[in-house]
């Protein structure tokens, strides 16, 4: 059991002095009848030992009474406070306690009534400082609970929900792929599920995506059948200061460029770990959607484009030793540049588009027009362009 602090705050010791009470009254009271009995205009304070003489206690005088009445409050509990006694305690939930004592004179005596600690420190707070949490003197603070700490996944969720509040009733939504954008398309279907969201269509960005959304409950179009996207969100994985991204390392990256491309508002959904100063700055591979007929020429052709990039390398996304192949029946070459991608981006997204047997790459530029970053603390930015 814990042992309580006794404290003004949450502990109220009952006063020691009622014997003074106890003795004061008969004195006051019994003067009175005395000295209505000897003398016709008898002082209060004439000294008597008639304490219990029937009619007579009831004097039209009122300090006996009053400290009659103050006797009977204060001196069991004084007597109990100045006697050493054993004292009991019943313990009641949430922390709280009664101590007692058992009297023989008195029997059950209150004695102390405790709160609880937590309660007793918020309280003694409260009561000395503006600002708890200020506080140099760390015997007054409260338990500071440890700050929130979102998991990665976590992050993700936020963002994805955050996005969703987004889209409105009547939108044709891209639906982007990886594991953000599947947090989003679960959260679209619940808004659609619930009826905050009416007569949604959405696009997906992939035969993954097309599968969930079609699970999710949620319309399916084409590109072809809605050429124009209202809104498309969707994940990433870099954000640049200028809203450039890397994308595609689920492989999606050309039909998710073409369905964003189509976009009025493109929204990229990211934890605080995927923003960066400069595209390929994470260390993790840059892809590029290449044919797979002569890939290795490809490769080549990619190594020669970057090969005055210290620390360039390129290489063919393998899945359980074979070649990764993407939704178009494409391989991605995953590059990776040590310090980030250098020089003009547009410059070398062109030259990479003009190499035989490129079809696509994963730097998505200049096409995000708000970043919904989630952090750790759980607090969401948004940024706009
Ligand atoms: O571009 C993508 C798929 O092609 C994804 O959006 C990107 O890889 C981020 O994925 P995740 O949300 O799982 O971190």
């Amino acid at each position: 059991m814990k042992k309580s602090v006794p404290s003004r705050l949450h502990s109220f010791h009952f006063p020691r002095f009622s014997f003074f009470f106890l003795f004061f009254f008969p004195f006051c009271s019994l003067g009175r009848v005395v000295s209505t009995r000897y003398n016709p205009n008898p002082s209060p304070n004439s000294l008597s030992l008639s304490l219990f003489l029937g009619r007579r206690i009831f004097v039209p005088f009122p300090i006996p009474y009053i400290f009659l009445i103050l006797y009977f409050i204060f001196a069991p509990l004084s007597v109990v406070s100045s006697t050493p006694r054993q004292r009991k305690r019943i313990q009641f939930s949430q922390g709280f306690h009664l101590s007692y004592f058992h009297d023989p004179n008195f029997a059950l005596i209150f004695s102390e009534f405790s709160i609880p600690p937590r309660m007793r420190t918020a309280m003694t707070c409260a009561q000395t400082l503006n600002n708890p949490l200020s506080s140099t003197n760390p015997h007054l603070l409260p338990h500071k609970p440890d700050p929130i700490q979102l998991t990665q996944e976590e992050m993700k969720r936020v963002a994805a929900y955050r996005a969703a509040d987004m889209v409105a009733s009547d939108m044709v939504v891209g639906l982007g792929t990886g594991s953000t954008a599947a947090h989003f398309i679960d959260r679209l279907a619940e808004l659609m599920h619930k009826g905050s969201l009416k007569d949604i269509i959405g696009i997906p960005t992939s035969l993954k995506t097309e599968a969930h959304a079609i699970k999710a409950g949620i319309p399916l179009s084409t590109l072809k059948s809605h050429p124009i996207v209202d809104i498309s969100i969707d994940g990433a994985d870099e954000v640049d200061p200028q809203f450039n991204l890397v994308k595609g390392r689920g492989g999606s990256l050309f039909r998710e460029k073409m369905i964003e491309g189509a976009s009025r508002k493109f929204v990229v959904i990211v934890d605080e770990t995927k923003m960066v100063a400069c595209l390929g700055g994470s260390g993790l591979s840059v892809p590029v959607e290449i044919v797979p007929f002569s890939w290795k020429y490809t490769l080549s052709k990619i190594e020669k484009l970057f090969k005055d990039e210290t620390g360039f390398s390129a290489r063919l996304r393998v899945d359980q030793e074979k070649p990764f192949e993407t939704d178009n029946g494409n391989y991605i070459i995953e590059m990776f540049f040590e310090k980030g991608v250098s020089g003009d981006l547009n410059e070398v997204s062109d030259r990479l588009l003009r190499l035989t047997g490129v079809i696509e790459h994963g730097m998505f530029l200049d096409m995000a027009t708000n970043v919904v970053v989630a952090k750790t603390d759980g607090s969401v930015i948004i940024l706009n362009k």
